[in-house]
């Protein structure tokens, strides 16, 4: 299963009936051809290209012209993925889950993909929405993962977090939703899926996951610190003056809440150290840490809601950092397990560190990147954080009785 470039021997995509097929919208305005397979009736002329070293599609086959369409909510499915043997011209599908499909994150980031913006052109992809009940109504999602087996990629932006809802009871509730779902991928899902975990607290979420998940490699779950990464080279970018392109290796470390650490010692502007471009070291150790971890609470209070379209802009940075090759010299940042890390970090956990993808899904993490007190201080500290986060969902882990004995000063993005 999977997409061609993470898995050459991978088995024929089929469709499932749930499935919502998109052609990605950049598609070149060539000349129309039809697609073997497709009903008489419905038969849709859809752009596609040929060009000069692919294989022309044969003479269109129809089927039986009374079986009916697969429609679902307002679309109707015109791809029939059957005839991809047929269809050597085009790419090999990628199939993307996205869980919590109705919510505000997968409503900027579903179009996203749709368009074409995230897997690039002439990339056929199909959405799978799953969701609550109310997603059910909202977007006839499916609410089951059992056709999860065909996915590429699966994306968790679940959040049932209620008012006044304590994390220890969120830790308990979400996840409880995740050790469900990582049974269900570990019954259903290919070997090869990568599952980044969104929904808070999206770390030790991952963990849970994963841990239901045993048949999956552990290190195909990621949880998302990419849009902390994001907003320390904002704030980077606009200390030093420059546009953000020019801020590299800047690596979170640790827990997406506000124990996380960006840090400014490795992260580099214009190819320099940052701390030779930005001289003001006290304001890079208080004022832009701070600012880093405390910024999902900042937006929550200004907005009175989670960030969504930018949580979603770093998902796809997160997925492309996986699809594409990392620029030479650079990395990313992602929520990984820590077994085999070169840098001393507890095994058993979901941690944020600096990762490089030759673009083929999976990852490695970078092993020269430079400590001193302050880093491994504030590196501690978040540790510490996510291994109470373990100890509280022992019961859902398999690792015997939860005790929640959270530390008092540290909190989600939101929670402040
Ligand atoms: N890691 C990160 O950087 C960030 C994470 N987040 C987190 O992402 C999550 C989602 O945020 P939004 O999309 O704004 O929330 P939302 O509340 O708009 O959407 C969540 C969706 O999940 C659905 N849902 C609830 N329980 C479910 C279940 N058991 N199975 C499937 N779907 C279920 C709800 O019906 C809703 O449609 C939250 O947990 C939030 O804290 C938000 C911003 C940044
Ligand atoms: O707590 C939240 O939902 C918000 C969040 O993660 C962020 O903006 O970083």
């Amino acid at each position: 299963m999977a997409v061609t470039q993470f898995n050459p021997t991978s088995q024929k995509p089929h469709f499932r009936s749930s499935q919502l097929s998109f052609l990605s919208r950049s598609l070149p305005r060539h000349r129309h051809c039809a697609f073997p397979g497709v009903h008489r009736t419905q038969r849709a002329r859809i752009s596609c290209s040929v060009a000069p070293n692919e294989v022309q599609v044969p003479a269109v086959k129809t089927e039986d012209p009374k079986s009916k369409p697969d429609c679902y909510g307002v679309f109707c499915l015109t791809y029939d993925l059957r005839a991809e043997e047929e269809t050597r011209s085009w790419k090999k599908l990628i199939n993307i889950a996205v869980s919590g499909a109705a919510g505000m994150i997968a409503n900027h980031l579903l179009f996203k993909i749709a368009s074409g913006e995230v897997f690039g052109p002439n990339q056929p992809v199909a959405l799978k929405l799953l969701g609550s009940e109310r997603s059910i109504q909202a977007l006839e999602a499916n609410p089951s993962m059992n056709s999860l087996n065909s996915q590429n990629f699966l994306l968790f932006c679940i959040s049932p977090r209620g008012p006044g809802m304590e994390r220890a009871d969120l830790l308990d509730i979400n996840g409880q939703i995740y050790a469900e779902q990582g049974k269900a991928l570990n019954a259903v899902a290919s070997r090869n899926v990568k599952v980044i975990v969104v929904g808070n607290p999206c770390n030790t979420n991952a963990l849970i996951c994963l841990k239901n998940a045993p048949n999956i490699p552990a290190k195909n779950f990621h949880a998302l610190t990419r849009l902390d990464e994001n907003r320390a080279k904002c704030q980077l970018a606009l200390k030093a003056g420059v546009f953000y392109d020019k801020v590299s290796n800047v690596t979170i470390w640790g827990n997406h809440s506000t124990t996380q650490v960006p840090d400014f010692l490795n992260a580099r502007i214009d190819g320099l150290p940052v701390k030779e471009v930005v001289r003001d070291h006290k304001w890079l150790e208080e004022e832009f840490t701070e600012k880093v971890q405390k910024r999902g609470g900042a937006l929550i209070q200004k907005w009175g809601r989670s960030s969504a379209a930018s949580t979603s802009v770093s998902i796809v940075d997160a997925i492309r950092s996986l699809i594409t090759p990392t620029p030479e010299g650079d990395w990313f940042s992602s929520g990984v397990y820590t077994d085999g890390n070169p840098y001393g970090i507890t095994e058993g956990i979901v941690f944020s560190m600096p990762c490089r993808s030759k673009g083929d899904g999976d990852y490695e993490l970078v092993k020269d990147v430079i400590f001193d007190d302050y880093l491994r201080k504030r590196i501690a500290k978040t540790e510490a954080e996510l291994l109470a986060e373990k100890r509280c969902v022992a019961h859902l882990t398999g690792e015997g009785i939860a005790v929640c004995d959270l530390p008092g000063d540290t909190m989600l993005p939101g929670e402040m």
